[in-house]
């Protein structure tokens, strides 16, 4: 569901600009310009419809904060802007259970509030791991962390994190102090390290040593990023954010990298990859089919380019959906493979069959058009040791199915 963000401000021009991020972060804006509309406005509502609200420090009817505290108090997460720079009203604002505080110094607080807006939409489903025997320590790391809206788990020792880190794989960062009593800080991170690469999981080092050679040593034993205790909470909740970042970011990339952006699908060098790992295991029986729509040129010269883009969709879509067990990738244009291990090859062809009937049988919408379209399949059920000649065999027999006259299956099973 689409959630809300109150924004409470009194000047017009801060007012569009802040609504038109939260629409951008695909956020509904409730907008007050003062706290007696907001009042008004919020009524009854209730918090969980929203996801924050966003609210001027200084308003006519509340010059000094008072509507954060109607926001907390309302338990809605609260973002503070403000043009007021000054230490103590900076003071004041972070002395309430504020998200953050932005002032509005220049055009790049608003770029600030739009990631923080996303930010606090996609921290939801990311768990965030807080290993510090003090519990003092760890209430108020864990505190932070829940107005940033992440999952939080805590533990008191190194061994009670690895088991926590077992069972909740959504974790993507941990928090861990030095001194603990089973295990020391940069003993826990060379540990994780064995099995959680940086990419996978980030490690961010906290401790009140005065030592410098602590935070290298943290590093050195894998740790992503360090912090020195006490440490203000902006820095604390910042660097938080960028090392998820960080795992979102390489997580895109690696997404990007390894399927095909049209449809989705696993592209050809993702598929090698991993059907080469598959193959090397040696499966009772191996099937690959290699699948290509009939006529498709046809379909592009009639009715577009985009037409023929939201032909490939449906088509994947179909696959993706009835094939989702095996391993399936558009190989380039309007050719896809799908590759089956471990299977009784009848039982391949008439999953085979079945994926051919159900695309001829789709009708697939573009505009105000229905087009349809057929597919001619060429399957080996002659496993081989080596992918390549797998395909080339899969390749020959496709060409049959074309050369047959399309819109059919040719398979080599128990043809002698
Ligand atoms: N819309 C769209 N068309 C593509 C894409 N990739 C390749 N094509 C088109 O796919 C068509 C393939 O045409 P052909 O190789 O002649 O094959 P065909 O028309 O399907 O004929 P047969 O395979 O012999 O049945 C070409 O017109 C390509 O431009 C794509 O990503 N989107």
């Amino acid at each position: 569901m689409q959630k809300k963000v109150l924004v409470i401000e009194d000047s017009s021009t801060s007012m569009k600009l802040i609504t038109k991020l939260v629409q951008q972060a695909l956020l509904i804006p409730v907008c007050a310009s003062s706290l007696t509309a907001a009042r008004h406005m919020f009524g009854h509502s209730n918090p969980e419809e929203y996801l924050c609200a966003v609210v001027d420090y200084n308003l006519p009817d509340a010059p000094n904060g008072e509507a954060i505290d109607f926001t907390i108090e309302s338990f809605i997460p609260t973002i503070v802007v403000t043009g007021r720079l000054d230490d103590d009203t900076r003071e004041h604002i972070l002395s309430k259970d504020v998200v953050d505080y932005i002032p509005k110094e220049n055009a790049q607080v608003y770029d600030y509030l739009s990631r923080l807006l996303a930010r606090l939409d996609k921290n939801k489903d990311i768990g965030v791991l807080v290993v510090d025997d003090s519990r003092v320590g760890r209430a108020s790391m864990a505190s932070l962390l829940r107005l940033h809206n992440f999952q939080t788990f805590e533990a008191d020792s190194a061994q009670q994190g690895l088991a926590i880190l077992h069972e909740r794989p959504n974790i993507q960062l941990v928090v861990t102090d030095y001194h603990m009593p089973d295990m020391n800080g940069t003993e826990f991170v060379a540990e994780l390290r064995k099995s959680m690469t940086k990419e996978r999981l980030a490690i961010i080092g906290v401790s009140a040593g005065n030592s410098s050679l602590l935070s290298a040593r943290f590093l050195k034993s894998g740790a992503n990023d360090f912090l020195h205790k006490p440490f203000c909470q902006e820095e604390f909740l910042v660097r938080i954010n960028q090392n998820v970042e960080y795992i979102e970011n390489v997580e895109a990339i690696r997404r990007a990298a390894n399927s095909d952006y049209l449809t989705g699908l696993p592209n050809r060098r993702h598929f090698f990859y991993s059907v080469n790992h598959v193959t090397r295991n040696q499966p009772n029986h191996q099937v690959i089919a290699l699948i290509d729509l009939d006529h498709f040129k046809k379909i592009n010269d009639t009715y577009g380019h985009d037409a023929g883009d939201k032909v490939l969709k449906d088509v994947a879509k179909i696959l993706a959906s009835q094939f989702s067990d095996v391993y399936v990738s558009r190989f380039g244009g309007e050719e896809f493979c799908i590759y089956l291990p471990d299977i009784n090859p009848i039982e391949a062809i008439e999953r085979l069959e079945q994926l051919r009937e159900s695309i001829q049988s789709r009708n697939i919408k573009f505009q105000q058009q229905v087009l349809k379209v057929t597919t001619s399949i060429g399957v080996t059920t002659i496993g081989r040791k080596n992918l390549e000649a797998m395909l080339a065999t899969a390749d020959s027999l496709l060409y049959q199915a074309k050369s047959d006259g399309r819109n059919r299956i040719v398979h080599d099973h128990n043809v002698s």
